[in-house]
């Protein structure tokens, strides 16, 4: 196992790349440590896939290193580098039986026959393939086969790290949850590093104690899950993650105050800001009031599970706010106030520090 290290990383499809718009990746440096793991979420397009070929060997960068631990192997083939890679859709041998499949990789390592046998037991047994080891691949499901391939990428204990890209599409809704425990668990047991590629964002929080994520070719935030909703870096990340995503409003902002459209809200800290600023506030950050901060028009009132979601307006700008469980809604609730420190300030989208 070992750290992965990317170094002025960049890629680009392109022969001659002229701008940045020109590449899937942008320059970046990154390190993935040793037995994290790791989802790596963003919308389609933002260079996901293209970094996972890269760190597995599948894609040459145009530029930069790849180092595993101290050893750079930017050159080095697939095969050199000991990754186990888990893809989209299935990749088994149909004319071989779940047992040999799941056994190949060990097999062409040439591992004991007692260790294989036990080892593809214990693996059958995380997909729940027991009861079929001995049947062909081919004629199973989709989401059977897609489930040999996870078990065949996570079936040698001596790998330097798993990656896998977007697994658990073809899986249906119960199991997909059951295997991303089994990840988890098997996470735990063999401390392997594991990348998991994804743009579903309960499939990142559940699997990954680090979450990156990933907009227009470049890593926008690495965090845990509850560093990525309370403070997000970038406006993306404050889209992206949670549901609905943050409320971002146009503002200017002046010292402790930021001037938007309906009127004026008190910040957490003094800014030095100009150029195109927002403020971000969740809507679990919310709340409705009979006049204090910015007036609102209530567009309508959608049910969330536990909570009751209301889409509003402040000066045609979007609102969105979460009732807290059990509130209940009347037509004195004409206002909407923010809680001062749960509100981030972003400057060209990055979010910036204030001074208290
Ligand atoms: N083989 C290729 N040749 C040219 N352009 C490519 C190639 N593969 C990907 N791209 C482009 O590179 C960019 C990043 O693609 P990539 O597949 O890495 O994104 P992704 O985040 O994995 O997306 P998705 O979630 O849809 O799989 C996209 O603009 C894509 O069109």
């Amino acid at each position: 196992m070992a750290q992965i290290t990317l170094s002025n990383l960049a890629h680009s499809y392109l022969a001659q790349p002229k701008s940045d718009a020109d590449y899937a990746l942008k320059a970046m440096d990154h390190v993935w440590e040793d037995g994290g793991a790791y989802a790596l979420l963003g919308s389609s397009g933002c260079g996901k896939t293209t970094l996972l070929n890269i760190i597995s060997g599948l894609l040459r960068p145009s530029q930069g290193r790849v180092l595993f631990g101290d050893r750079d192997v930017t050159e080095a083939p697939t095969a050199a580098r000991n990754i186990a890679q888990v893809f989209q859709f299935p990749v088994v041998y149909d004319t071989m039986t779940v047992r040999q499949n799941l056994a190949f990789p060990l097999r062409n390592r040439g591992m004991d026959p007692g260790y294989i046998a036990g080892r593809v037991n214990h693996i059958a047994a995380m997909i729940g393939m027991e009861e079929r080891l001995d049947r062909k691949a081919k004629g199973l499901t989709a989401d059977a086969k897609q489930k040999i391939s996870l078990g065949r990428g996570m079936v040698r204990e001596d790998v330097n790290a798993i990656l896998f890209d977007e697994p658990l599409t073809v899986i249906d809704p119960h199991m997909k949850w059951e295997l991303r425990t089994q990840l988890k668990s098997l996470h735990r047991e063999f401390g392997h590093t594991m990348i998991y590629v994804t743009h579903d964002q309960t499939e990142a929080l559940t699997f990954a104690d680090k979450v990156v994520v990933m907009y227009d070719g470049r890593v926008v935030q690495m965090g845990t899950p509850e560093e990525l909703f309370e403070r997000p870096a970038h406006t993306f990340v404050g889209y992206f993650i949670g549901s609905p995503g943050m409320n971002l409003l146009s503002a200017e902002v002046n010292g402790a105050q930021a001037r938007v459209l309906g009127g004026t809200v008190d910040l957490p800290a003094s800014y030095k800001a100009s150029g195109k600023v927002q403020i971000g506030i969740r809507p679990e950050h919310v709340q409705l009031t009979a006049g204090d901060g910015l007036p609102v028009k209530i567009n309508r009132v959608e049910d969330i599970g536990r909570h009751r979601l209301v889409r509003a307006e402040t000066a045609g700008q979007s609102l969105n706010i979460v009732l807290p469980e059990g509130a209940s809604l009347g037509p004195d609730l004409t206002h909407a106030r923010f809680t001062p420190e749960k509100i981030s300030v972003y400057a060209d989208d990055w979010r910036i520090e204030g001074v208290r």
